[in-house]
């Protein structure tokens, strides 16, 4: 039982009660609706949070459908955020996917209408020379934490203009539910930079800045100063880039990431908690990783910000540089990618085949091209991977040729939400005949096959960025390392108990995510050490800080300041 904080706050009176980080509702004491003048504002009966969320549990059984829970949730959050974290940290396997994937791919298709009140900073086009003062409007607060987008691709949904900015919210409150951040410390942010999405623009209850995107140089100009102003404003706050269009989150990372403490959540954070999920299946698998053939589908940001990081994982394996390269085969709109493609992004082209690597294949249908199937065919992937947001192409045939040439496939279909899943587990494990080791990126439940119930890993990067910004936030680290992910992904893998070994078990589960997320942040740290960016520490004093940084949603006693 930890011990009850006495906070000190100049609030009075119906603002108190208005202040969700502050208000307990009819929890607070007597003598406080004395001190804060609240007698009369609240009924006269004190209660205890367990109360409260008995009601609340009552509450949210009525709801019918996720996006009513949804709208639930955000509601008490804007009401009382730490009866809401209450509820989230005692049902997180339950609550998560409402307030995150997959349902609040809905709540940002639908952010304008089921608006009700402000959250987080809108910093909007027609704005841009008044970022400052913008950022001045929470200068009350503590801000250590900011997840930001533009909302140009959210989840695998595109374009959500203003609407993008769920998700923000929905990372911060799993920082906060997961990572035990305080909810104080988070501020969510969307730069309004215009839709390209016309149903919005056309939806006479669109929120946003309506207008088509600004582009070129000065979108990137905007967001230059977007980052200026948070770099003066607060020195030492950790930055999340979340749901940027491919291109924009590769460029922005290069471009920031030496500036200040940031990452990017699609590219890092997705690649970590896949590897850290790959260890695991690869350990199901009984075959070493250094004999593993990936193909990922999808080369965008995200896709290859997984391959780089396997193949880091793989040299650390002892493969040579080059030769675990050569196991990497990209697919994206064209097929396989190869050196040959007009327009490849850098981060492309450093994992683009050549004709020369592949002299052995016989020709595909298309000269000079090879498709999904024939890549398959030909590469004999050991491990299939799909970033693209386009539901069902790890067809039968697909899954099945794979599985013809590999005892245990390791099937790992990302997309979010939910309708955007290459594949359905179900068919996976069908096609199979149970051999498929898979993760998801979105919660699916449990699949029976032959008489026993498979579960699904969520191999999503909520695994990491709570934990990831714990260990920051605790020891004050003031970068992003690669090292620190590849510590991140090592610590998940570790925290996996693999169940009892009649099905593959990839991932603890949700409901030990605090303890995991704690482990990642001591893992992140001792990384940090080792990169030379924080002052050494010993295993005490870092397990000390972290713990001492956690945040347990408890009501505090309050004195007048
Ligand atoms: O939000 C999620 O569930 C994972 C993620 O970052 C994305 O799909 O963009
Ligand atoms: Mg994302």
């Amino acid at each position: 039982m930890t011990t009850k904080k006495i906070d000190a706050t100049r609030f009075h009176g119906q603002e108190l009660i208005d202040t969700p980080l502050l208000n307990k509702a009819d929890a607070f004491s007597d003598s406080e609706r004395t001190t804060f003048r609240l007698h009369g504002l609240l009924p006269p009966s004190v209660e205890t949070i367990e109360t409260q969320l008995e009601r609340v549990k009552d509450a949210y059984q009525q709801k019918t459908t996720d996006l009513e829970r949804h709208i639930y949730l955000r509601a008490l959050q804007d009401t009382n955020e730490t009866l809401f974290y209450r509820f989230m940290v005692e049902n997180v396997t339950d609550l998560m996917p409402m307030v995150y994937t997959p349902v609040v791919g809905l709540g940002c298709q639908k952010f304008s209408e089921i608006y009700r009140r402000p959250r987080g900073l809108f910093i909007s086009y027609p704005l841009r020379d008044s970022i400052d003062t913008i950022l001045e409007a929470v200068s009350d607060q503590d801000v250590r934490v900011i997840v930001v987008t533009d909302g140009e691709r959210i989840l695998g949904l595109g374009d959500q203009g203003t609407g993008g900015m769920g998700i923000p919210i929905g990372k911060l409150s799993l920082y906060t539910a997961c990572g035990g951040i305080a909810p104080e410390y988070t501020l969510p942010i969307t730069l309004d930079v215009g839709t390209n999405n016309q149903e919005r623009l056309d939806d006479p209850l669109y929120i946003g800045w309506r207008n088509r995107r600004i582009t070129g140089d000065e979108y990137v100009a905007f967001v230059d100063a977007f980052v200026a102003a948070v770099k003066r404003k607060w020195p030492n706050v950790l930055l999340q880039f979340e749901d940027f269009a491919q291109n924009h989150a590769t460029m922005f990372l290069e471009r920031y990431r030496d500036q200040l403490c940031m990452f990017n959540d699609d590219v890092q954070g997705t690649a970590s908690v896949v590897v850290g999920t790959v260890l695991s299946a690869v350990k199901v698998s009984g075959r070493p990783l250094s004999d593993q053939r990936v193909v990922v589908v999808g080369a965008g940001s995200a896709g290859c910000g997984i391959a780089e990081q396997m193949i880091q994982l793989m040299v650390e394996d002892g493969v040579d540089p080059k030769e675990a390269r050569s196991r990497f085969y990209m697919i994206d709109r064209e097929g396989l990618v190869l050196d040959t493609q007009q327009g490849l992004w850098p981060f492309q082209a450093k994992l683009a085949h050549t004709a020369a690597d592949l002299a052995a294949w016989p020709a595909g249908a298309v000269p000079g091209k090879f498709s999904f199937l024939e890549t398959v065919k030909n590469a004999k992937p050991t491990i299939l991977i799909g970033v693209t947001g386009q539901p069902d192409i790890f067809t039968q045939e697909i899954i099945r040729t794979m599985a013809a040439t590999v005892e245990r496939p390791i099937v790992f279909p990302l997309s979010n939400p939910t309708n955007r899943c290459e594949a359905q587990p179900a068919d996976v494990l069908a096609w199979t005949n149970g051999r498929a080791i898979i993760g998801t990126g979105s919660p699916f439940q449990p699949v029976p096959h032959d008489g026993k119930l498979y579960p699904i890993a969520q191999t999503n990067n909520a695994y990491i960025f709570p934990g990831l910004g714990l260990g920051i936030l605790a020891l004050g680290i003031p970068r992003v390392s690669d090292g620190m992910f590849m510590a991140a992904s090592r610590a998940l893998a570790d925290a996996n108990t693999g169940g009892d070994g009649s099905v593959p078990v990839l991932l603890p589960p949700l409901s030990d995510i605090r303890a995991v997320s704690r482990a990642i942040a001591i893992a992140v740290a001792k990384a940090a050490i080792k990169d030379g960016l924080v002052a050494a520490a010993d295993d005490d004093t870092i397990a000390a800080k972290v713990d001492a940084t956690m945040w347990n949603p408890e009501y505090r006693d309050y004195v007048a300041a």
